[in-house]
């Protein structure tokens, strides 16, 4: 969710439970759409449950008199989108699991909704103009899994239930510490699907012992040890698919040295360490992640893994020049302190990996500030049936001496 879109403190007169019957405006960040009020209330509401173009009742779920938007839930649809469909989850809909966003939405339009968010990230924050090139070419891919249909179901390697007193399996509601029971939840993978009943105090950590994933991109094939309750991309192909974006972005040559930033347990370095054949320095701020980065990468000879924050590792050292820069930063991005340090290595090339595109554009804003310019972005549907999806950008350098 952005910081924008977050009501700012409870002004005034709640009015929470209100309806109002409007138009649909089209989608924004998050997973709502936006629409506005009728006189008198005339103000602007994000409408989760709904779609851009349909006429529905609103009731509003968050705001007060003096909220500059309210949120609502469209709980009746009085002229529906050609793109609406039966959610095929049961417990999907106005105040029920706040999990899926898209649920109620055809799995090729969801893609079209996500692909108008992450050009309208790129416009309002990154300030590329609306008809570049760059904009109008993006399209959200579909990224099925493995011998699945194209159903947006059965995706996720991993869930995390909450319990209810009774001991069944649970999820939140959306904005709430409401629980909603579930007896599946349709995105898990079938190891991931909720227990028929959970201890009190939910489901038991996960072991921290290691796991090994087998990723096959590019023509190779490594295998990664993970803690398997430390990070790892959470869509089946996500790494396969990631790892070949970021190769045919970059274009890696041999003897080209690379950072591979937030490098988890060194995916990405392993697959540009392979490629080069010269120095690649993974920074990870994870203990357990870098240990593992540590045994992951001993094959490359020339390959460093530093463990610590990636602006403390980059303010205090490494401060020679990189040709490639792998950047895959948790949901808040990289933000300007990073970026700055990045350019100043004066790399030709950085691939972005994002997961949340107003971040994304926000940091494509700085690193234009320096001469870079992003000048291919590829998006894909990992995360289907929920508003998220990942993008991997490429930024280049625009300035004298650019390669
Ligand atoms: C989106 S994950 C990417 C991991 C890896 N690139 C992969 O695909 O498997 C982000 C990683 O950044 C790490 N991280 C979070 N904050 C960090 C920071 N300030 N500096 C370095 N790493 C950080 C997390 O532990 C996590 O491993």
């Amino acid at each position: 969710m952005s910081r924008t879109n977050r009501p700012r403190r409870a002004r005034g007169r709640s009015r929470v439970g209100e309806h109002f019957e409007v138009e649909v405006g089209p989608v924004a960040h998050g997973g709502h759409c936006v629409a506005r009020l009728p006189e008198p209330a005339s103000r602007v509401v994000f409408v989760r449950h709904a779609l851009p173009g349909e006429r529905v009742l609103v009731q509003i779920t968050e705001g007060t008199e003096g909220d500059g938007f309210w949120r609502g839930d469209a709980v009746r649809i009085d002229a529906p989108s050609a793109d609406r469909v039966a959610p095929p989850c049961p417990v999907a809909g106005p105040g029920l699991c706040g999990g899926c966003d898209f649920q109620h939405v055809a799995v090729p339009a969801q893609r079209d909704l996500k692909t108008s968010v992450v050009r309208e990230q790129l416009v309002r924050l990154g300030r590329l103009p609306a008809d570049s090139e760059v904009v109008t070419g993006l399209r959200v891919e579909a990224v099925p899994v493995p011998g699945r249909a194209d159903d947006g179901l059965r995706w996720r390697t991993r869930q995390r239930y909450a319990v209810l007193p009774d001991g069944r399996p649970a999820m939140r509601a959306h904005r709430s510490h409401e629980l909603v029971p579930l007896d599946d939840c349709l995105i898990a993978v079938d190891e991931a699907r909720p227990p028929v009943s959970l201890p009190e105090g939910g489901a038991p950590r996960p072991s921290r012992d290691p796991v090994t994933h087998i990723v096959t991109a590019a023509g190779q094939v490594h295998d990664f040890t993970a803690a398997a309750d430390g990070f790892w991309q959470v869509h089946p192909d996500a790494p396969r698919v990631l790892v070949e974006a970021v190769l045919d972005l970059l274009a890696p040559r041999p003897g080209e040295r690379a950072l591979d930033l937030y490098s988890g347990v060194g995916l990405f370095a392993r697959f540009v360490g392979e490629a080069t054949g010269a120095r690649v320095v993974a920074v990870e701020a994870e203990r357990t992640a870098c240990q593992h980065a540590r045994g992951n990468l001993s094959a490359l000879k020339a390959a460093v893994v530093e463990c610590g924050p990636t602006d403390r590792v980059l303010r205090t050292g490494y401060d020679e020049p990189f040709d490639l820069v792998v950047l895959d930063p948790p949901r808040e991005g990289a933000k300007r302190a990073v970026v700055e340090q990045v350019v100043d290595r004066r790399p030709r090339a950085v691939a972005y990996v994002a997961c949340d595109p107003a971040a994304l554009g926000r940091d494509v804003a700085i690193f234009a500030e320096h001469d870079y310019e992003l000048t291919a972005i590829r998006a894909f549907d990992l995360f289907p049936m929920t508003h998220h999806v990942e993008c991997v950008a490429l930024l280049t350098r625009t300035g004298p001496g650019a390669r």
